[in-house]
């Protein structure tokens, strides 16, 4: 019993010294943690918004993104958290009743207010960007275009956001900010990755952008946009090819079709059993065409469909223009266009078409895909109505004429081949942004992404804590340590007497 007593006076560990000094540094310890992690634990988060409207040809949506308060300037963080479509058709369409425009865009505007915390509304910029359809309108009827814009901004002021401004985008900026967009949300920007070249098929206008090594700018400088984005410098080959857009390359194609003003049109790029009867005014009603209207023609055609892949295709390419180029290469109409290089993202109609389709998927070689759609446009009208019956009729009756629009543009139009046609993809949202140059836009004019990288923090959160708990223990450690001369004495082997 007394040399059981005698150990337990002997244990160093039991001193009341050494109890106390490890009690305080095991809650000096405790303490040093939490301090760190409670001062270094994110935040619950605040979020700024902005909003950017979409006025394309076919029809408006509004975006709204959002990112953290406390990082403005700062990376890839920027992301879409929502998006609304606006009821009826684009803003261009309301040339004879501007007012109506304005109106059209009050629903998502106040899905927008009840969206964006309040504290936030006056502070969150809003956009209207205006593309193909207000060029052609800018074009046809400069003052009808101005006064869309006048019953739109009307519009927009009477919400509580800091409206920056309605305008039409230039081509390149579409084709550009396109670019942006594709590469911000691919995180390819800020990590300095290789970039992937941003195909865009519109209602009325179409854009190809892309790095290409052989390209500076000064074969062909209306094609250049110069970027420097977090330390980087890029030479963007852009070109937004106007009138080729989906619809207005549709309107093209039946033009060349009906050059003699015929009462009936065999056409191979609808499929057989389709007949509608259409009008020659509402056909030439655009700048894309109205030059070629036929004289003395019927007020009214046949628009009788015949399926035909092949003939369609050839029709489809004689909307091109690939006899004159004044420079090295060309894609076609005599515009320059590099060698083509790298990844490519295709959205917009690109999406909605080849996804229709079944043909999203690049690694059907292009052989399969002309073969896939020679079936399809061969398909009676009948039963394309029976097996799509919840699809909108004039998007089903046009997908054999836009998926061999879309092929004909890309192989012929772009020079895509064989070996490249796999570097597409066809996308609609990247990280849950659409794809599109709205963001893209709201980025270079909120100066949210940095010409220069940012510095960034040595250490990540987690790596800087465990170190701090490292060097903590370590410390503790020598701290007992140090105390050695204060343990009792006990001898190495203790003998029970
Ligand atoms: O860029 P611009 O030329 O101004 O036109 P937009 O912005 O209005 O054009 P979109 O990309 O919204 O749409 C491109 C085309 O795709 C059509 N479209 C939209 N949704 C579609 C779908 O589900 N299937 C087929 N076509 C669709 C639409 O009517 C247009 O003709
Ligand atoms: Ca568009």
């Amino acid at each position: 019993m007394s040399a059981q007593r005698d150990m337990k006076e002997k244990n160093p560990w039991h001193t009341p010294v050494t109890i106390i000094f490890s009690v305080i540094g095991v809650i000096a310890i405790v303490a040093l943690v939490t301090v760190a992690v409670l001062q270094n634990r994110p935040l619950p988060q605040k979020y700024k918004y902005g909003i950017v409207l979409d006025a394309g040809s076919s029809h408006t949506a509004l975006y709204i993104y959002e990112w953290p308060a406390e990082k403005d300037n700062n990376t890839g963080r920027v992301e879409q958290t929502l998006s609304c479509k606006v009821d009826g058709p684009g803003i261009s369409s309301y040339a004879s009743a501007p007012w109506k425009a304005g109106k059209s865009l009050t629903k998502c505007l106040e899905q927008a207010r009840q969206k964006v915390p309040v504290k936030r509304h006056s502070e969150t910029p809003l956009y209207l960007g205006a593309t193909a359809g207000m060029r052609l309108l800018n074009l046809e009827d400069s003052s009808a275009s101005t006064k869309v814009f006048q019953a739109v901004e009307e519009a927009l002021q009477k919400f509580p956001f800091s409206f920056q401004g309605a305008r039409i985008l230039s081509g390149q900026e579409e084709g550009a900010f396109g670019w942006v967009t594709v590469n911000y949300l691919d995180d390819r920007l800020e990590q300095n990755l290789q970039t992937r070249g941003a195909l865009d098929l519109g209602g009325a206008s179409t854009q190809i952008s892309f790095v290409s090594d052989n390209f500076d700018g000064s074969d062909s400088p209306d094609n250049a946009v110069a970027f420097r984005l977090y330390g980087n410098d890029y030479n963007l080959y852009t070109h937004s090819f106007l009138c080729y857009g989906k619809d207005q390359a549709l309107r093209k194609t039946l033009a060349q079709q009906t050059k003699s003003g015929p009462g009936t049109i065999l056409d191979p790029c609808f499929h057989p059993g389709y007949t509608e009867t259409k009008n020659y005014s509402v056909l030439y009603d655009s700048p894309c065409v109205s030059d070629r209207k036929p004289q003395g023609a019927p007020a009214t055609f046949n628009h009788t469909g015949k399926g035909n892949f092949s003939r369609c295709q050839e029709v489809v390419k004689r909307i091109f223009n690939f006899t004159e180029c004044k420079y090295s290469q060309c894609s076609f109409n005599e515009v320059f266009q590099p060698r083509l290089q790298g990844p490519f993202g295709a959205f917009s109609a690109y999406y909605f078409v080849m996804n229709f389709l079944n043909l999203t998927d690049t690694s059907i070689p292009l052989e399969v895909v002309t073969e896939r759609l020679s079936r399809y446009c061969a398909t009676p009208w009948n039963q394309v109505k029976e097996q799509h019956p919840g699809v909108k009729l004039k998007y089903l009756a046009e997908y054999c004429f836009s998926g061999t629009y879309i092929v004909t543009l890309l192989t012929k139009g772009y020079n895509f081949t064989s070996e490249n046609y796999p570097n597409i993809k066809f996308i609609k949202k990247i990280k849950g942004s659409d794809a599109g140059w709205t963001l893209g836009y709201m980025l270079n004019l909120t100066n949210m992404i940095p010409a220069e990288a940012p510095d960034s923090p040595p250490l990540p959160y987690a790596g800087y804590v465990s170190i701090v708990t490292v060097i903590a223990l370590l410390l503790f450690v020598l701290f007992i340590f140090s105390l050695r001369p204060l343990w009792p004495r006990c001898s190495k082997h203790p003998q029970i007497i």
